[in-house]
């Protein structure tokens, strides 16, 4: 398989003779493992490990490879390369770290395209959707909302639903489907171009996995039938964390996509929220918080209708979350700050005293 079925283009091309790497092999990091990686290269699917160079000059985790790298390695056994740099990066998907409160985990980088799958059954929630594409506008990753299972719903009941959404959520195209009957799967390959990347957003039993299927034509994930508890299906994880579909499309679906949340940053808010951002422009206070002040245009609005409440709503929550992940963060880096001067004076001390 050569280097373009699996996403190479102009960009990395041009990294790569402008940082002297001809002399490497190319690949893509296809899945991650604790610091162990499967990279994909012309001559197949490698073991990899990062050099201890790379190791050592690494600040952060997103100095480390992820799904979807374009890495430059070299082969040391059979089998097996180690990663010697990664090209920058033309997007990343990213989130709070777990337990590390105010730390960003990559969770896959160089993705063109999301479908932000929602199932249109009972758990249909619109905020939900506002929330992915927040995700989207922070990684610079195009959206397209995908409504599914539209097999559970009378065709007048998705009209009402398909115009609610377009009308909530202008300029993000919107496809309905049916994994079951389906309906829609030929529109939304047409979404899929030759050489670029995709991945699926969306919460557990949204029908990602069964998605993924009908465009593979093929079982590659097994998908559980329903669970009469929960409502949801299981799916048994493979390791092919990329996928390349019959029309040169490029899939990831890794566990870490399957889990994303919220980890997103001033302009991903605005974009979504680019009518109410926009209105908070002419509120009377400079610091409002549209939620109490006198001369609030926000608030205005959405007394008059011009503004959705529940988007008004969604809006003032995202905003809360994303504050209180800032000051999380700023906190952190305070108490790095603090650590490094006190080892400096430490240092410092230990030098004038000669001890
Ligand atoms: N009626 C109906 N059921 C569907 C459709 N698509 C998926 N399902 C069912 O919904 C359940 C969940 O589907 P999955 O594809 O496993 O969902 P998922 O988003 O991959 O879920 P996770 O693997 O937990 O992230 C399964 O029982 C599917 O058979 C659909 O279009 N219509
Ligand atoms: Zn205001």
């Amino acid at each position: 398989m050569k280097l373009k079925h699996f996403g190479y283009n102009d960009r990395i091309e041009k990294l790569r003779i402008q940082h002297n790497l001809e002399d490497f092999e190319i690949g893509r990091v296809i899945s991650e493992h604790k610091e162990r990686y499967t990279v994909k290269t012309e001559k197949g699917e490698f073991d990899a490990e990062i050099t201890g160079n790379l190791r050592y000059t690494a600040n952060t985790r997103e100095d480390f490879p992820a799904v979807g790298d374009w890495v430059a390695v070299s082969e040391y056994d059979d089998g097996k390369v180690l990663i010697h740099s990664i090209f920058t990066r033309k997007t990343i998907i990213e989130r709070q770290a777990v337990g590390k409160q105010g730390e960003k985990q990559i969770i896959a980088t160089n993705i063109d395209f999301a479908f932000i799958v929602q199932a249109v059954d009972r758990d249909f929630n619109i905020n939900r959707v506002e929330r992915y594409l927040t995700i989207c506008n922070t990684s610079n990753v195009q959206p397209i909302i995908v409504l599914n299972k539209i097999d559970l719903i009378d065709d007048s009941v998705l009209s009402d639903l398909m115009s609610q959404v377009q009308e909530r959520l202008k300029e993000v195209p919107v496809i309905a489907i049916s994994n079951a009957s389906k309906k829609g799967i030929e529109r939304l390959k047409e979404y899929i171009l030759k050489g670029k990347t995709y991945c699926l957003l969306g919460s557990s039993g949204v029908g990602k996995s069964s998605l993924l299927n009908n465009l593979l034509g093929k079982q590659l994930m097994k998908t559980n039938t329903i669970s009469s508890s929960t409502n949801k299906g299981r799916h048994v994880t493979s390791h092919r964390e990329l996928i390349v579909l019959e029309n040169g499309g490029i899939i990831i679906d890794n566990p870490g996509i399957r889990e994303v949340g919220i980890a997103d940053s001033a302009e991903g808010l605005e974009k979504t929220f680019d009518k109410i951002v926009g209105l908070s422009k002419n509120c009377k206070f400079n610091d409002c918080t549209h939620t109490m002040e006198i001369g609030c245009a926000v608030m205005a609005a959405v007394e008059s209708g011009e503004v959705d409440e529940m988007s008004y709503e969604n809006y003032l929550k995202m905003k809360r979350e994303k504050e209180h992940f800032e000051s999380t963060v700023a906190e952190k880096r305070k108490k790095d700050k603090n650590f490094g001067k006190m080892v400096k004076q430490f240092k410092n001390l230990r030098k004038s005293n000669k001890y």
